[in-house]
């Protein structure tokens, strides 16, 4: 009989709080245990404080994670729920993930206010969005329109909306989703026009890697297909660096045909573009990612990437 609850550390927004209790739950049920021997710990981050300016100006990849990772190398905290879209490739000594949860929906989605959908947006529209990726893949698709720096959660954008400081901005489906609030969306963009982030949609739980007890317990709830797909996609990134400055997009997905990769790089106006599409086994995941995200960076050249940052 376990006497101290599992402490499950997450940070505060609705959508973290979410993905924590799907976690939660997917454990209750595996485990055939009761919902206070779960206990959720809330830990504010650096990126949920500075809320004024974009993510890649503050510092980009980690500002979400570090004060939760801290917690969790102390041991004040069993496991931490992230999106796996917000983790870098390299995590602090000593921690792991340890589970992926089955992917969301990986698709962007467009919330239009007058059009629902970009290519209905009048000549020179602004859309509102802080990711580079997306505003470099707006950009790309319509070269015309005003693409302005975004942020906040989803009701303090769709207030924005409401009130006309942008014709139409741009969210994760999941997220959307897994708030309830899919009904927002006015368009789905589909993976091939507009490639989602690397890790987009799926939930990850990092751990301590010297704790066994706490890798039996994520055991059942770790999805496999996820987990490949995740390896293919955090190995391309780490192969690029994860320069945060650079627009970078990336999706692996598991077939009858095996394991699919697609990669892109952009420059921030849309106007270069560098893409790649691999397939191969499932167990060499690692491998497919690596290979694709070197081959993209030579293609591109080193100029690429000193360009802007
Ligand atoms: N960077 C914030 C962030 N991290 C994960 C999601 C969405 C959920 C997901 O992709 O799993 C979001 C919001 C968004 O991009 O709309």
């Amino acid at each position: 009989m376990q006497t101290k609850p599992f402490r499950i550390g997450t940070r505060g927004s609705p959508l973290a709080l979410a993905q924590a209790e799907e976690t939660r739950e997917r454990l209750m049920k595996a485990h055939g245990l009761p919902s206070d021997a779960f206990e959720i710990v809330v830990i504010s981050t650096k990126g949920d404080r500075v809320t004024d300016r974009p993510l890649a100006e503050i510092g980009g990849k980690g500002l979400f994670t570090e004060e939760i990772e801290a917690q969790l190398s102390d041991g004040r905290i069993d496991i931490a729920v992230h999106s796996s879209k917000d983790m870098p490739t390299v995590l602090p000594a000593g921690l792991y993930l340890s589970a992926f949860l089955p992917r969301e929906d990986v698709r962007d989605a467009f919330i239009g206010r007058d059009a629902g959908a970009i290519t209905d947006l009048p000549q020179g529209a602004t859309v509102g969005t802080s990711s580079l990726r997306r505003q470099a893949l707006v950009r790309r698709l319509r070269p015309d329109l005003n693409v302005v720096s975004f942020r906040g959660n989803v009701q303090t954008r769709m207030r924005k909306l409401q009130e006309g400081e942008v014709d139409g901005t741009l969210l994760a489906m999941a997220g959307l989703k897994r708030l309830g609030l899919q009904d927002k969306a006015t368009d789905v963009m589909a993976t091939d026009a507009f490639l989602p982030a690397l890790g987009q949609g799926a939930i990850c739980i990092e751990s301590r890697a010297d704790d066994a007890v706490t890798d039996t317990m994520l055991a059942p709830i770790d999805d496999e297909a996820t987990r490949t797909a995740l390896t293919c996609e955090r190995a391309f990134l780490a192969a690029l660096d994860g320069s945060c400055r650079t627009p970078i997009a990336g999706l692996a997905t598991i077939g009858t045909s095996g394991l699919s990769f697609s990669g892109m790089i952009l420059s921030p106006d849309g106007k270069t573009t560098f893409e790649i599409s691999r397939t191969g086994r499932p167990d060499n995941a690692a491998e497919l990612g690596t290979k694709a995200g070197a081959a993209i960076r030579a293609e591109a050249g080193p100029d690429f990437f000193e360009s802007w940052t």
